[in-house]
């Protein structure tokens, strides 16, 4: 006798794994996540429930929902407003996100008793909390209503195709072949994703022939046991979340490292709940067990907690406790995600036109646009006709993960491809069309509408206008990307700046991290409408430039409480315009030289921008702030000057400070007197 898992059969009745989940509980089912398997007996049960029910146009689990009402009638009246309310027969259609607020008005429920509601199911919310899904499935169930959730995070590979414009194939099970199963690697911060990405990827290299040589293109393959599993090679959120921002699915299978000296943390939970919605199987890596103070089954025991119940205390989930540093175990981890890829079933058919993911992408200098995508169905081949969202092109060139010139990618392979007229976003879903005129149309019309979007849809966050903008009811959460030099930082503001949220307004954040802002923070911030706040760090130059381009707003501060003020301020419509911070040249710093009587003089090379004798400095090492101050001097060989261009060698000192260093970098900034628009 078989099995299925829970999502897959969710998948086949069109339900979330969730409405599942609670038809199977109904029915005295043991089951606790979108991983767990049931009997084939139990699918079909649940399947002949699903059939007789469509023909008398309902769902399963209404009738489930009636039957809780009649025993609860049968429990007798409790004579409450509860029992009142259990008799409630609509059905609502909810939306994700929903706030407490467009809850209330949907349902047409007071929204003071929706909010003592949650009192009563420990949350704490106000008017504009967004709920998720779960809080909104026990607070239907609390109130006695029955919704039916859209999660329109929610992407189905169905979703995916209804982007397609070519010929509607549809692949015979008989065409249909195993493929690679594709990864991503997640957890939380320093649990060792980087690590364990690179164990996988060297020992890939050491077995190849050609041998050392890798080239990053985003994606790689390995070889266990003559079989292929394709890797995501960026550790983390950002390659899936961005990726799902855009509403692409790439990944068959994630494996969450979780430390074993340190447990579940916030952002483990955090890519439980992405897998869980994109419903993709779980592999749990137990890291780090050569330390001394690990605790596996701590692990084990916090995992269960959030519905991922281990196969050796009964449930579905596969752990593997291994060793990134030490390299033990990991073999066994990758068969074990070669075994749930065979249960899974992933296939493609390769005889067929090629679509795909766009993975990554870049203008490179030489080359022109490139970017790397992962086939997921089909066979590319070199020649073909592209269509990427608003940008065509002709496969010009292929080249794979070892750095070779390849002429057909079949499907899970990734492959950096040349021939796109422009550059595509990453996330993109890409096909390849019979006919290259007919790609070049399609982009031309798509990019058409995405300018007449543009123009419509002016209203990108900033914080200057975020009062009248939440004034009209335009914003109702302020999403917000963090980035800062240290860890500690991140923390105090996002403590700080979720606090900030009022009746009107919340803080999101939605991405933090360490290091400069780069351009897959505006990537994330233009795709969710949200802010950069970068303390003590910048932007390097080309998220400087993406971010303009995407009107994403940077917000960059040296002072915790001053970051604060300022996003305060602006909620409360009191954000003082006057003056805005405009850099105006970048400089490198090339030699040091002593000067008596002045101190370190720095011999500079203008790489961008004027500089001006009366503007401010400021002094960058990798992109963290070091210095901030003002000019003391500014001299062309020996003379005084009032400004240096760009391309231009200088000498320059910065007031009160000497530790200059070669390979420095300055950013030249003054202050813009900015007038507001009411
Ligand atoms: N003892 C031990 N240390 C490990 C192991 N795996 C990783 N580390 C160490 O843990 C630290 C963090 O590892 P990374 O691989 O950078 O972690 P990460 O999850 O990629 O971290 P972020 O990129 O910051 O999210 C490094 O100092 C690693 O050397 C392990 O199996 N055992």
């Amino acid at each position: 006798m078989g099995k299925i898992r829970v999502y897959k059969l969710a998948k086949e009745l069109a339900l979330s794994s969730k409405e599942l989940i609670e038809i199977l509980q109904d029915l005295d089912v043991d089951v606790s996540s979108h991983m767990s398997t049931i009997e084939d007996d139990t699918a079909k049960t649940v399947r002949d429930m699903f059939v007789e029910k469509e023909n008398g146009s309902e769902k399963k689990s209404e009738i489930v929902k009636e039957e809780k009402d009649t025993d609860n009638e049968k429990q007798g009246e409790t004579g409450n407003r509860d029992s009142q309310e259990k008799e409630t027969t609509e059905r609502h259609d909810i939306s994700l996100p929903i706030t407490v607020k467009e809850l209330a008005e949907s349902i047409d429920y007071p929204a003071n008793d929706m909010i003592k509601k949650l009192m009563g199911l420990g949350l704490m919310a106000n008017l504009n909390h967004p709920l998720d899904e779960d809080t909104l499935i026990m607070l239907a169930d609390e109130i006695g209503v029955r919704i039916n959730i859209k999660d329109t995070d929610h992407v189905s590979d169905e979703q995916e195709k209804e982007k397609r414009v070519g010929p509607k194939i549809v692949d015979k099970a008989a065409d249909l072949q195993l493929r690679p199963p594709i990864i991503t690697v997640m957890g939380h911060v320093d649990h060792g994703k980087t690590t364990l990405l690179d164990v996988i990827r060297q020992s890939r290299v050491a077995e190849s022939e050609a041998g050392g040589i890798t080239q990053h293109i985003g994606a790689y393959q390995v070889f266990i046991n003559g079989k292929k599993i394709t890797f995501i090679d960026t550790p983390g959120h950002e390659a899936f979340t961005a990726m799902r921002a855009r509403g692409a699915q790439v990944t068959d299978i994630t494996i969450l490292v979780v430390a074993a000296d340190d447990g579940v943390m916030p952002q483990t939970i955090e890519a439980i709940n992405h897998a869980k919605a994109a419903d993709i199987p779980i592999i749990i890596a137990i890291n780090k067990i050569d330390k001394p103070n690990a605790q596996p089954d701590r692990v084990k025991q916090e995992l269960t907690e959030h519905g991922l119940v281990p196969e050796d205390w009964g449930g579905d989930t596969i752990c593997v406790p291994i060793s990134a540093l030490k390299e033990e175990n990991i073999n066994e981890l990758l068969e074990m995600v070669l075994l749930v890829a065979e249960m899974e079933e992933i296939k493609a058919n390769p005889n067929r036109y090629a679509e795909g993911i766009v993975i990554e992408s870049e203008l490179d200098k030489g080359r022109g646009p490139v970017a790397t995508l992962l086939v997921k169905n089909g066979t590319m081949r070199i020649g073909d006709a592209l269509l990427a969202g608003p940008v065509s092109g002709r496969v010009r060139a292929m080249i794979d993960d070892k750095g070779e010139r390849i002429n057909e990618a079949p499907p899970a392979t990734p492959v950096e491809i040349l021939g796109f007229s422009d550059v595509p976003a990453a996330g993109e879903f890409v096909e390849v069309l019979p006919d290259e005129k007919e790609a070049r149309a399609v982009a031309e019309e798509r990019k058409q509408a995405l300018h007449q979007q543009d123009i419509q849809n002016e209203s990108r966050i900033s914080l200057e206008d975020l009062y009248e903008q939440i004034q009209q009811g335009k914003v109702k959460e302020l999403n917000v990307i963090i980035k800062a030099d240290v860890n500690g930082s991140i923390e105090a503001l996002k403590g700080s700046l979720t606090k900030l949220g009022t009746e009107e307004v919340t803080v999101n954040i939605i991405h933090t991290g360490v290091g400069a802002i780069n351009e897959t923070d505006v990537d994330l911030a233009s795709a969710s409408n949200a802010i950069i706040i970068g303390f003590n760090v910048r932007p390097n130059t080309n998220a400087r430039k993406y971010a303009e381009k995407e009107k994403v707003e940077l917000r960059l501060y040296r002072v915790i409480y001053k970051a604060i003020e300022e996003i305060k301020d602006a909620m409360a419509g009191l954000l003082d315009p006057e003056l805005k911070e405009e850099v105006t040249a970048r400089a490198e710093v090339r030699d040091t030289f002593k000067v008596p009587n002045v101190g370190i003089v720095a011999g500079l090379y203008v790489t961008d921008g004027v500089i001006n004798r009366n503007d401010k400095v400021r002094l960058l090492r990798d992109n963290v702030v070091v210095f901030e101050g003002e000019i003391a001097s500014l001299k062309r060989f020996e003379d005084d000057v009032r400004e240096v261009r760009e391309g231009y060698e200088c000498g320059l000192g910065i007031e009160g400070y000497n530790d200059l260093k070669p390979g420095d970098e300055l950013e030249i900034y003054t202050y813009r007197e900015i007038k507001r628009t009411l």
